[in-house]
């Protein structure tokens, strides 16, 4: 099945097709449901059609103008859509939507009523998932350090899985499970498989710090100390590549050395665990010519290779887990920001905005790519590639290296840069003290602050004094 809706527009990033698009604002519906060129950007987006930039039906120029800038705009239908489209694309697995990429009350709230389960790794994320009482059987908590009080705010809310990572966690663990019950739990095991965008984000290689290695015999004594601690029910093994994956084949290796993990398991224990938690990592796209790993692509390498594997070693199918956060949240974000000077220096032009490196970290810790586009008015000037730098303290403060944006570009524009939905909110820093934006959703023509601005004020309070 296709990624998206079978009605969704297409966002053509030249203007050609602008015009077989009929015109600016007009957009061609694509029911063959190819893919986007530009599916960095939510499917109801029209950045490109200056001056109607709207996202989620709402012109972004209001959003600009009401909430200031920089903003985060997040298109709530977006995201259901992306949520239902790794349900059906993997309609027996379990489809758990990795909080660490957004996480706000409202998020956590269209996550729960899409009927996704939710991957936690701090009690801070667990505290918002409590507080729109999301079912604690459908949370899976995670963590390569998790702290006693992380531990036991899990095991008293009832998550449904505890991921244990390194050996220390186990009797931790048990300790803190009250009497009369059981906390179901899964081994996170190290595949060895480099995978994912930057090394940063590679979590699936030996040596790197999450998970019981297979190598050094950890990951088989960790099912030992599990299978001997009553209070815990060891119920499957997890693994977690890395992230910004844009090929499926990593994931059919990991499914080979995981599920060879389960039949060892067997043949040892005479134990069949019955769940296989294979992470996220799916990748989207960025740039206008980029594309991200499909929910489709994923769910047929990776249905394939579990029948294939399990039919080889004569294991029956586990239940699937798959943990994706980028792949739901990323493109159906995207970032408002005001131009406040333009410089043209002799190998280039800069164009610094009123936000940078505080809300959008990613490309000084992982040269991660962007672009951009200008909104709100219209330019007959040639577009030309451009450097879209932020207001911190940095040489390195980047947002979008030859962003396409007009030759009169000047200060008070309005420029949007897409695919901002995933590590950017939950990644922000006060750097500079400056203030983390608000973040507004969209849906159906309406537009609401779902996290209102971090204003000075709030900076000031924690700061206590002498
Ligand atoms: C255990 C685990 N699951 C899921 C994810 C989600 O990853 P992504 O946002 O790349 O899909 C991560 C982060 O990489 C993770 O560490
Ligand atoms: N923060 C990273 C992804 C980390 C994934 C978490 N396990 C990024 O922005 O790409």
């Amino acid at each position: 099945m296709s990624t998206a809706p079978t009605t969704r527009t297409v966002v053509r990033d030249d203007d050609q097709t602008r015009e077989a698009n009929g015109g600016p604002g007009v957009l061609r519906r694509d029911p063959a449901g190819s893919r986007t060129p530009f599916a960095a950007e939510p499917w109801s987006a029209t950045t490109r059609f200056q001056p109607v930039a709207s996202t989620g039906g709402v012109p972004l120029m209001d959003i600009a103008e009401r909430h200031g800038t920089p903003v985060y705009v997040v298109d709530e239908t977006d995201v259901r859509a992306r949520c239902r489209a790794f349900r059906t694309a993997l309609p027996d697995a379990d489809i758990v939507y990795a909080a660490k990429a957004f996480l706000c009350r409202a998020m956590a709230t269209w996550i729960r009523q899409e009927g996704l389960g939710l991957d936690v790794c701090s009690g801070g994320e667990l505290a918002i998932a409590r507080s729109v009482g999301f079912p604690a059987e459908r949370i899976v908590f995670h963590g390569n350090a998790k702290t006693p009080r992380e531990l036991l705010d899990a095991v008293e809310y009832g998550v449904g899985r505890i991921v244990v990572d390194n050996l220390a966690e186990i009797p931790r663990l048990a300790g803190l499970v009250p009497p009369g019950r059981r906390q179901k739990v899964l081994l996170r095991v190290v595949p060895d498989i480099e995978a994912g965008a930057h090394a940063s984000i590679r979590t699936g290689g030996e040596g790197q710090k999450f998970g019981l290695s297979i190598a050094t015999g950890d990951a088989a004594a960790a099912v030992v100390r599990v299978l001997r601690q009553p209070e815990l029910h060891l119920v499957g093994l997890h693994c977690h590549l890395g992230s910004q994956i844009l090929a499926a084949e990593p994931y059919e290796r990991a499914v080979r050395v995981m599920v060879e993990q389960l039949a060892r398991i067997r043949d040892t224990y005479g134990i069949v665990l019955p769940e296989l938690d294979l992470g996220g990592g799916q990748g989207i796209a960025y740039l206008p010519d980029g594309h991200g790993l499909t929910p489709d692509e994923f769910a047929v390498t990776v249905a394939k290779a579990v029948r294939e594997r399990c039919a080889a070693l004569d294991l029956p199918e586990p239940r699937l887990t798959v943990e994706p956060g980028r792949s739901i949240s990323g493109p159906a974000g995207l970032t408002l920001y005001r131009v406040i000077a333009v410089k043209r220096t002799l190998s280039r032009t800069l164009v610094a905005v009123d936000g940078g490196m505080s809300d959008n970290p990613r490309p000084s810790l992982y040269g991660a790519r962007y672009t951009a586009r200008l909104i709100g008015r219209r330019s007959a000037m040639p577009v030309r590639p451009t450097t879209l730098v932020g207001h911190h303290c940095e040489a390195g403060d980047v947002i979008a290296e030859g962003a396409p944006l007009p030759a009169d570009i000047r200060a008070g524009d309005v420029i949007a840069v897409p695919a901002t939905g995933a590590y950017h909110h939950s990644m922000a820093s006060t750097y500079n003290l400056t203030g983390r934006p608000p973040v507004v959703a969209v849906a159906d023509g309406a537009a609401r602050v779902v996290v209102r601005r971090e204003e000075i004020d709030d900076l000031l309070r924690r700061d206590v004094g002498l």
